[in-house]
């Protein structure tokens, strides 16, 4: 084997992926990327310049313009900008324009850990690793609403947990890659398991994957490149 070693996380709104990933990424000396903050920074420049995010032509001028470097997570977490950028990321334009980006994180370097929707599916079909993260709805909800209390917003549970089927619906309905589990990932429910147990079990799920790509102590191995 040669390359970067990359594990792609995919999986549905609040079931944990990034906390796994970013975790995981620490683990193995790896980058992180949040793949979800690019579809929040394209939805929250129309937000700012009052553009409806459901409009395709405007949605993929914004992403084509948008510098994935300078993409700052401040003003990206809401509701508001994550339901925007499921709107978004139903245009085949705007995910064309934020793939190249994606791509070049996971092959630059030792590898990366990369979270999101299409991962395992689309952006990296060949990734090392896959890891299909999820947790019931209500679980979910229950997570999102306590986020959002976190940050002193005062969220209503009820419109959270419909906000979050709403999203899951039109992640899953899309013509472009749609949310759906890779043939090739492990699936990892998280519904009964806390943050530091996810991680435990992400580990073990990921260490019988990669058997051959990492040392004994869990660093993956400089791969001799055969090209
Ligand atoms: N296993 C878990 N148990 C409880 N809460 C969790 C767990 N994993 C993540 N969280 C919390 O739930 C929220 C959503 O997690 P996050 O990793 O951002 O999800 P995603 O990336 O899938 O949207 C965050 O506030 C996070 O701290
Ligand atoms: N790889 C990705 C990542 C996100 N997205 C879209 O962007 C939205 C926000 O993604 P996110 O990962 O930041 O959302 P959360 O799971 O954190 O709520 C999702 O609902 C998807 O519609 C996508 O289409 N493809």
């Amino acid at each position: 084997m040669s390359g970067p070693l990359v594990i792609a996380v995919d999986g549905p709104a609040a079931s944990g992926k990034s906390t796994v990933a970013r975790r995981l990424a620490a683990h193995f000396g790896l980058a992180f990327l949040d793949t979800g903050l690019l579809y929040r920074a394209v939805a929250r420049r129309m937000i700012d310049r009052h553009l409806d995010p459901g409009d395709a032509l405007a949605a993929a001028g914004e992403a084509e313009a948008l510098v994935p470097e300078d993409v700052d997570e401040r003003r990206l977490r809401g509701e508001g900008v994550g339901q925007g950028a499921s709107k978004v990321a139903v245009v085949p334009a705007v995910r064309a324009a934020l793939l190249p980006f994606q791509r070049r994180i996971a092959t630059s370097g030792r590898g990366a850990v990369l979270a999101g929707r299409d991962v395992g599916t689309v952006i990296c079909p060949d990734a090392t690793c896959k890891l299909y993260v999820t947790a019931s709805v209500a679980e979910r909800a229950r997570r999102r609403f306590e986020e959002l209390r976190g940050r002193g917003e005062a969220p209503i549970y009820e419109r959270v947990l419909e906000e979050l089927i709403e999203r899951d619906r039109r992640d899953q309905a899309r013509s472009v890659a749609p949310l759906r589990i890779a043939d090739d990932a492990l699936t990892l429910d998280t519904t009964r398991l806390d943050a530091d147990a996810s991680f435990a079990e992400a580990v073990r799920l990921v260490s019988g994957q990669l058997s051959g790509h990492v040392d004994a102590a869990g660093r993956p191995q400089a791969q001799p490149r055969t090209d």
